[in-house]
């Protein structure tokens, strides 16, 4: 599991520890762990020209010293202070005493540069990067250097991955004593390239629930449900999908094709397109009649392709057992039904549909979708797993911490993928997922799905990516 934690909840944590350490010190074990990490980077650090942009705290301050570091190590190594006068003064000190230069013009430095550190701010910065800034962040990256952020790239939101105005690109970001949530969510996540975490001793020091955490493969292979010697079909799970209408018929094949991958033991199809589903699913039990005639099932998915069918929303989340809503499901649920449930609800918008429940501007919930995803889940007393270039899972006890997916990829945006997720998902909760584990599993599955039908051809189909659900799961199952 990768864990992030908000800014106020490193700076506790990093009092406590440095009330325990001589002074400097907490410092000192951060740049040496960024200048093991630029010599490996690097391959040789004898020769290597590297050059510092130096702002005015802290992470300007570990910059320095691991300059100091470097050049001792033999690299020719120029800082760029954007602040000459509020530099880090025992950094500059060192870097100075180690044979390092304060740079006169940083574009001539930065164009001969193998690599670029990073240090203009860090958990300090707010709003993007300042004017003066902007210009020798865009120049370190066209220079082709290798770009390394300091704990963060300057002028992203650590506590939310907002980008508010200009910030810098990096190739690697290396992080210390824990992640960030903006090291984990878009549009920040993309700016801090392959992240590295740093290990300064703050691990005991900061929460044991952490504010946003990411599965990885481990994590995701002790929640998936694994048939035993005990299991027939009902034990392992029913899900219902209430999907797909005479306008939107292959939603109905594909929310069954996400949920016949999700490990419930058998899908029961209730809907207008039975025919069409049997005729690519043989396997599939299919219903013509009412939710609410269909027989029992331990999970229900509604909304994709239903068109305006509002009876069908209404009966299915009525019903006692956890409900999946998506798609057109979203339009027309009514969210005083959706509070009343006792049961678990799952909510998977968009962000145009997030945007339509919240009634905000899509562009702000796509700017903020940590926000976004906190508060749709506090409104509607409902798991919600907002979809997009990170897809984040939240559920409604605050306390818990989000969950950002880390597999999708930009493949996925085509058309019907959402409804594969959905039924994948919905499956998940038929097998007794609690809803928070169904939603990030599933989430999970399908980026992992699409990346390996994308290894094969691309552009890739939402049916590809359902058929290459089986893989991912094994995958999951036999790492290598
Ligand atoms: N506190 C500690 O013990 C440790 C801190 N560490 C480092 O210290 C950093 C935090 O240091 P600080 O609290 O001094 O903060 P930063 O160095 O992140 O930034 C604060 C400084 O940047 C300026 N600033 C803010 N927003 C800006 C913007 N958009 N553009 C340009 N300048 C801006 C502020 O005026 C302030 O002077 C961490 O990110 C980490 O790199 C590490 O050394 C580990 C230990
Ligand atoms: N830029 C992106 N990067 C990664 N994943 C994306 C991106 N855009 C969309 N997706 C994913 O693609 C899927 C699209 O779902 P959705 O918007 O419901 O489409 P549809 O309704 O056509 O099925 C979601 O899983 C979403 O997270
Ligand atoms: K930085």
């Amino acid at each position: 599991m990768r864990t992030a934690h908000r800014v106020e909840k490193v700076r506790a944590a990093e009092a406590e520890l440095m009330a325990r350490l001589p002074d400097g010190a907490l410092m000192a074990r951060a740049a040496a762990g960024l200048a093991a990490a630029c010599a490996d980077l690097l391959g040789r650090v004898y020769g290597a020209r590297v050059v510092l942009l130096v702002g005015s705290g802290d992470n300007g301050g570990d910059t320095l010293w691991a300059g100091a570091r470097l050049a001792r190590r033999g690299a020719a190594v120029h800082a760029v202070l954007l602040a000459p006068d509020r530099a880090h003064a025992a950094g500059l000190a060192a870097f100075q005493a180690a044979g390092g230069r304060v740079a006169d013009d940083p574009f001539a430095v930065l164009s001969g540069a193998d690599l670029v550190l990073d240090g203009i701010t860090g958990i300090g910065g707010t709003g993007g990067l300042r004017p003066a800034a902007v210009p020798v962040a865009r120049a370190a990256r066209g220079s082709g250097a290798v770009v390394v952020a300091v704990d963060l790239p300057s002028g992203v939101e650590a506590d939310s991955g907002e980008v508010r105005g200009e910030a810098l690109r990096a190739d690697a970001t290396v992080t210390f004593g824990t992640d960030k949530p903006g090291l984990l969510i878009d549009p920040a996540r993309e700016h801090a390239g392959t992240v590295r975490l740093v290990d300064i001793g703050l691990g005991p020091h900061l929460p044991s629930v952490p504010d946003v955490e990411s599965l990885q493969h481990p994590d995701v292979a002790v929640l998936l449900p694994e048939p035993s010697g005990e299991s027939d079909k009902y034990r392992r799970g029913v899900v219902g999908v209430a999907a797909g209408s005479a306008r939107y018929p292959g939603a109905a094949v594909l929310t069954v094709a996400g949920a016949l991958r999700g490990g419930a033991g058998a899908v029961r199809y209730v809907g207008p397109e039975g025919a069409a589903v049997v005729a690519r699913f043989p396997e599939a039990l299919v219903h013509a009649g009412p939710p609410v005639k269909a027989g029992r099932v331990q999970a229900w998915v509604v909304g994709p392709g239903l068109g305006d069918d509002e009876d069908t929303v209404g009966q299915v989340l009525a019903s006692d057992v956890p409900v999946l809503v998506d798609a057109d499901g979203l339009r027309l649920l009514d969210p005083d039904a959706v509070r009343a449930r006792t049961a678990p609800t799952l909510l998977t918008p968009h962000a145009g549909e997030a945007a339509a429940l919240l009634g905000r501007d899509r562009a702000e919930v796509e700017a903020g979708r940590l926000d976004a995803v906190r508060e749709l889940s506090a409104r509607y007393g409902a798991t919600v797993l907002l979809k997009g270039s990170t897809t984040l899972i939240a559920a409604p006890d605050p306390r818990l911490p989000v969950r950002a997916d880390p597999m999708g990829t930009p493949w996925l945006a085509t058309a019907g993928s959402g409804d594969v997720l959905s039924g994948l998902a919905g499956s998940l909760l038929a097998a007794g997922l609690p809803p928070l584990d169904a939603a990030s599993c599933a989430a999970y599955l399908h980026g992992l799905a699409a990346r390996r039908a994308a290894a094969v051809s691309t552009p890739i189909t939402s049916y590809e990516v359902a058929d290459a659900l089986g893989a991912a799961w094994r995958d999951i199952r036999t790492p290598d």
